[in-house]
């Protein structure tokens, strides 16, 4: 017998497994990055869409999951998702609002949320509160990817407020879909073209009308606002929306072809913002007088106009940024910032 003293065996726990709904645009970079970084803390469970699931046991993003997908199980759509257990972490890349009001169940489940969805804390403000009261005792909600994707905005609020500060007001450019388009636009070429470019190049909505409406820039902006400790519903927002009646009103097999209708109006506004030396920037605001969002001109050398292409760029005002704001910029959308700050918000769960 050696004189080691005999010490249990401790079973080891078993690595949480990642369960990816959505694999569009932002689900599919996010796969490509598990399968980079290859981290065994990293395990899929479960890549679904809204018509098949795949269970994968152990699996880190095998390459062929798109055909095994296709010829996956049949899937409703639904939160209920078979096979996980508490401590594992559901992905929630789609923009469902279905999902969405499984967030806080998945919390209750014991299960931890990383989320680009917005609806998760931009929709009710009471499931916002929910979120937030069971992300505790260990249970995390990610929400890095949803405003910005990814810059360090709501990182930055809760920190500030941590350390004392009242935040006083936030004004930014929140979407990177209407940043892109309006960047050196000035009335030349139809917007419905560029429209089709910001969806080719993955910025938009599914629906690109949750971006032209201003909501997809709500969401946002309650998220913003909620966790400076503005406790907003959307309906005192005051969105003014880039929609024309028709185009609202059209079929979502019809959208392509009515976003003609944006054309003559948005190019007559580019034209005469140009000629008066101005830009045209999508910019929404709250303090404690209230909350908007539309299309402003402002001068060329204005702080909320230097961004380039789908940059994000943010001002907040707080107790310790009273004279001059705190500004954040960066690319607000695309596959990669987004699937990077999801990835970001997983290893902050495994690592915890
Ligand atoms: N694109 C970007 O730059 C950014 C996007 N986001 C957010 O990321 C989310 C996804 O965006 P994006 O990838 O561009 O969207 P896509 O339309 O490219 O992909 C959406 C995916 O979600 C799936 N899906 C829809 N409903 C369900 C459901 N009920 N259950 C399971 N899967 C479902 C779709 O499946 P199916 O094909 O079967 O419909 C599809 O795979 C959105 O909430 C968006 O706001 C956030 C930051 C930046
Ligand atoms: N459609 C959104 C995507 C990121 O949130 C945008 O354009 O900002």
């Amino acid at each position: 017998m050696s004189g080691r003293p005999q010490v249990a065996e401790v079973a080891k726990p078993a690595p949480r497994r990642i369960a990816l709904l959505g694999v569009g645009t932002v689900g599919r970079a996010l796969l490509e990055r598990l399968r980079a970084l290859d981290d065994p803390r990293l395990p899929l469970g479960l890549v679904a869409n809204s018509r098949r699931r795949l269970p994968l046991i152990g699996a880190s993003s095998p390459r062929a999951w798109p055909d095994a997908l296709a010829q996956g199980e049949p899937h409703d759509g639904s939160g209920a998702l078979p096979g996980l257990a508490p401590g594992d972490i559901v992905v929630d890349a789609t923009a469902s609002a279905e999902l969405a009001a499984w967030h806080p169940r998945w919390l209750r489940q014991g299960l931890h949320v990383v989320s680009a969805n917005k609806l998760g804390l931009g929709g009710p403000l009471l499931r916002q509160h929910e979120i937030r009261a069971l992300a505790t005792d260990g249970r995390h909600y990610g929400d890095a990817a949803t405003v910005g994707a990814g810059l360090p905005l709501l990182r930055t609020l809760r920190e500030l407020r941590a350390g004392g500060d009242r935040i006083g007001a936030v004004v930014g450019v929140l979407s990177g879909t209407l940043a892109w388009l309006f960047d050196g636009y000035d009335g030349c070429e139809p917007f419905s073209a560029r429209v089709r470019a910001a969806v080719a190049q993955g910025y938009a909505e599914p629906d690109p009308r949750v971006d032209l409406s201003g909501e997809d820039v709500c969401r946002k902006l309650l998220i913003l606002a909620r966790t400076a400790g503005y406790p907003l519903e959307q309906a005192e927002v005051r969105v003014d929306s880039l929609l024309t009646p028709a185009l609202a009103a059209a079929a979502p097999d019809h959208v392509d072809a009515a976003l003609a209708e944006l054309d003559g109006p948005l190019a007559e506004r580019a034209a005469r913002t140009a000629r008066d030396g101005k830009v045209l920037r999508y910019v929404a605001r709250f303090d404690a007088a209230g909350a908007r969002i539309g299309l402003e001109a402002l001068p060329a050398d204005d702080p909320l106009a230097v961004g380039r292409g789908c940059d994000n760029r943010v001002a907040i005002w707080s107790t310790r940024y009273r004279d001059r704001p705190l500004q954040i910029q960066g690319p607000g959308a695309g596959a990669e910032v987004t699937a990077a700050a999801l990835l970001d918000d997983l290893l902050r769960i495994v690592a915890s």
